[in-house]
């Protein structure tokens, strides 16, 4: 089995950087996939600046959730590698297009949600076992500042918290960037 490769760690702590590294390491043949939905000026820049920095002969998906979809890829099939950035914006776009009211909706609600963001996070790990790939995500390391004073921000910390363990414990190699430096973690 290929490895999984997780990559934690704060806002521009580096974690992009040693994702794309590392992908230039271990990959010939990479398929991006970018999480990121571009919705301000500054955002649109900082994509265009990524885009302009990748090797030539990467290839960029835009997608957050449904996986399946790009098995048929002719740039998937091809790949040996996929990178993933970032799980934590993957979750935030889940919940946002939830329309859940997260002020006053109930536990029920916010397990089924929960539930269904896993869904999506298994059926990309399972996309990159069952195609045998080696994988690298990225994900913001979240919590570990102020506790949110609003319920969607602890729903949301929670999720992402969660997401990052299950996929930690399925990783080969996890690794913590802060301030530009990586420390390996697993
Ligand atoms: N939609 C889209 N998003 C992209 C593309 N390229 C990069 N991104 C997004 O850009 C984000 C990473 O860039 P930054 O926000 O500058 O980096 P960061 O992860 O906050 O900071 P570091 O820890 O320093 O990497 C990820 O969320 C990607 O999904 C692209 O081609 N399309």
């Amino acid at each position: 089995m290929k490895p999984l490769i997780l990559i934690t760690g704060g806002a521009r702590s580096g974690k992009s950087t040693l994702a794309e590294k590392k992908a230039l390491e271990l990959g010939e043949n990479v398929v991006y996939i970018a999480t990121a939905i571009a919705f301000d000026e500054g955002m649109k820049d900082r994509i265009k600046k990524h885009r302009l920095d990748r090797p030539k002969n990467w290839a960029t998906v835009e997608r957050y959730k449904d996986f399946s979809a790009i098995v048929e890829d002719e740039s998937f099939k091809a790949s040996d590698l996929i990178l993933l950035d970032c799980m934590t914006l993957m979750v935030t776009n889940l919940m946002l297009e939830s329309n859940l009211d997260f002020d006053n909706c109930s536990m029920e609600e916010v397990d089924r949600l929960e539930k269904d963001i896993f869904k999506e996070v298994d059926e990309l790990l399972n996309i990159i076992m069952d195609n045998n790939k080696t994988a690298i995500i990225v994900t913001n390391e979240v919590g570990m500042g102020l506790v949110p004073s609003y319920r969607m921000g602890n729903i949301f910390r929670d999720i992402a918290g969660r997401v990052n363990q299950y996929i930690a414990n399925k990783s080969k190699e996890v690794y913590f960037t802060v301030s530009g430096i990586e420390i390996k973690i697993k």
